[in-house]
């Protein structure tokens, strides 16, 4: 596939921690528009090239292209990293918002870091601009919670915070790692929700690293699995059977049943 099609490309990245290896030539593209699960055990790499393709990390190796442009290459962000970055957002397992913010102010304000500075620049907001983030909390279903200091809000409602401020940011990927692993299955259930009407009626690209296999096959056509930093599956989720899982997971394949969310699907 043409670069110019992908929304992420992906070509022989490599990266190490103190020589240990956690991405071995890794190489895969994500088509504009997909909805993609990373999987593999814990410590295979999943969140590593996460924070890779949004240029958090840089790689020792390789490159990351972000809809045909050059985020990193050889261990070296490009000079427009900034701009190119602002197409993708990110979502974290334990949401990264500012407690002390509110639902709306966390969304203003996006993934700045100093609170004091935070505090006034959320009264420097346009009223266009309160109105988008209002918007914004309305699509991810928490409108009525605008004004809710974060920390009172619900995990499930703060990971709805941190969707509504990518859609804020405006991005066209959303790179979530562990979307739902601090949420009850209800809560998880509805974030799933989200993400896959937001790709399907926004046609936002969706790059997720789960643990939940149940989830993955509910929800993603296509896995890309990882073993000790290598792609070791990259196809239709359907594929995945038992003995490929046990080939991924290897002995952390219990992993799967101790973290497995099924009573998201009981009601
Ligand atoms: N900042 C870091 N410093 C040192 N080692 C790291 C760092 N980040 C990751 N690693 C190592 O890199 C490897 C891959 O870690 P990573 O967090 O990407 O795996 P993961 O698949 O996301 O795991 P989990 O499912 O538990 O989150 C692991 O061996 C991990 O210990």
């Amino acid at each position: 596939m043409a670069s110019s099609h992908s929304a992420v490309r992906v070509m022989g990245l490599s990266k190490a921690f103190k020589g240990q290896p956690a991405l071995q030539n890794v190489s895969m593209t994500v088509a504009a528009g997909e909805m993609v699960a990373l999987v593999g055990a814990s410590g295979s790499g999943k969140s590593t090239l996460l924070r890779n393709l949004n240029g958090l990390q840089q790689a020792d190796k390789g490159s990351v292209e972000i809809f045909g442009n050059v985020l990193q290459l050889e261990g070296e962000l490009h000079s427009k990293a900034r701009q190119i970055r602002s197409h993708v957002g990110f979502i974290f397992q334990q949401f990264n918002l500012v407690n002390r913010l509110t639902a709306l102010e966390n969304v203003l304000v996006g993934n700045l870091s100093q609170v004091s500075m935070l505090r006034s620049l959320v009264h420097n907001f346009t009223k266009s601009e309160k109105v988008r983030a209002l918007a914004a909390l309305e699509r991810v279903g928490i409108l009525n919670q605008a004004h809710k200091r974060a920390s009172a809000l619900s995990g499930g409602q703060q990971q709805r915070v941190a969707i509504a401020r990518c859609l804020m940011q405006g991005a066209k990927i959303i790179l979530a790692d562990e979307p739902i692993a601090s949420l009850d299955p209800d809560s998880a259930r509805k974030v799933m929700e989200l993400l896959t009407s937001l790709n399907a009626e926004q046609g936002i690209t969706v790059v997720t690293s789960l643990h939940q296999v149940q989830v993955v096959q509910r929800y993603f056509k296509r896995s890309i699995a990882l073993r000790q930093g290598v792609v070791c599956f990259d196809g239709f989720t359907v594929d995945l059977d038992a003995d490929r899982l046990n080939s991924i997971y290897g002995s952390a394949v219990e992993e799967l049943v101790m973290r497995g969310h099924s009573e998201m699907f009981a009601s």
